[in-house]
C-alpha cells in the first residue's frame, strides 16, 4: 500500500491534497506537537474536516507526548489507523486497546535509534508496526537503511505466524529507495515529499506502487511473505 504524506502539501489546500492522490491506499497523515518532536502541524479538528472531505482512510501517525491521553481521540475522529510512538507511551497496551475499542487499527512506531526486541511481546496488542527512516519531525530528510534490520526481523515474525501486522515505513521513501525497503519486507510505504513534489501526484503513486511490487516479490523469493 502507499501512502501519501500531506505534511509535504499545501496546508491551505489539504482538501485538493488528498483529492490529487486518489489512487492512493492511505493517506498519511502526520500530527507533531511541538514538544515530541520540534515541529507543529496539525491535530484533531482538522483530521475531522479531512475524514469529511475524503474517501483515503486517514493513517493518524502521531509524534505527540502524551499519547495515552490523546490518541484515542484521533480513532473517534475517524482515523483508520491510529499509531503512535513507542518512546512517547506510558501504557501502550491500554492504548493500543482503547484504539481498538473506539474503532480504528492500532499502530506502534519506532524512531531509528529504538529498537525493535523489547517490544515484541506487546505486538500482538497492534495492527501496524511503523519503523522510521528519519528522525522524526520533518519531511524531506534522507533515507537511513539501518533501519531495515527492524524490518527484516518483524518480515520473519509474520511470516512465521507469530504476529498479524502491517508493516510500515516512514521517512525518505522514494523512487530510489522503495524497492530496498519492499525487499526487506515492509507493506505500507508513506511518500511525502516524492509524492506531492511530482507533477502529477497520483501518477507518482502509481510508480512507487508498481516499484514496491517488484520488491515485494524479490522479498517472497527470498524470505516469504505471511
Ligand atoms: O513522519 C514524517 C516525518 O516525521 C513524515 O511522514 C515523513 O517524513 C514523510 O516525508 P518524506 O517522504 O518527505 O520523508
Ligand atoms: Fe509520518
Amino acid at each position: 500500500m502507499i501512502a501519501p504524506s500531506i505534511l509535504s502539501a499545501d496546508f491551505a489546500h489539504l482538501a485538493d491534497a488528498a483529492d490529487s492522490v486518489s489512487r492512493a491506499d492511505w493517506l498519511h497523515v502526520d500530527v507533531m506537537d511541538n514538544h515530541f518532536v520540534p515541529n507543529l502541524t496539525l491535530g484533531l479538528p482538522v483530521v475531522k474536516s479531512l475524514h469529511k472531505a475524503t474517501d483515503l482512510p486517514l493513517d493518524c501517525h502521531l509524534m505527540i507526548t502524551d499519547p495515552d491521553r490523546w490518541a484515542p481521540g484521533y480513532a473517534e475522529a475517524g482515523a483508520a489507523n491510529v499509531t503512535f510512538h513507542v518512546e512517547a507511551a506510558a501504557n501502550p497496551i491500554q492504548t493500543a486497546r482503547a484504539i481498538r475499542s473506539a474503532g480504528a487499527l492500532a499502530g506502534l512506531s519506532l524512531k531509528p535509534g529504538t529498537a525493535l526486541d523489547p517490544y515484541f511481546e506487546i505486538l500482538k496488542e497492534f495492527d501496524t508496526l511503523l519503523i522510521m527512516s528519519v528522525e522524526p519531525g520533518f519531511g524531506g530528510q534522507a533515507f537511513m537503511p539501518e533501519v531495515l534490520g527492524k524490518v527484516t526481523a518483524a518480515r520473519r515474525a509474520v511470516n512465521a505466524g507469530h504476529l498479524r501486522l502491517f508493516i510500515e515505513i516512514d521517512g525518505g521513501i522514494g523512487e530510489d529507495t522503495i524497492v530496498q525497503a519492499a525487499e526487506a519486507g515492509v507493506d505500507v510505504f508513506v511518500a511525502g515529499s516524492a509524492v506531492y513534489a511530482a507533477d502529477d501526484p497520483d501518477r507518482a503513486v502509481t510508480r512507487l506502487r508498481e516499484l514496491a511490487r517488484d520488491g515485494m516479490a524479490r522479498c517472497e523469493a527470498e524470505i516469504g511473505r505471511g
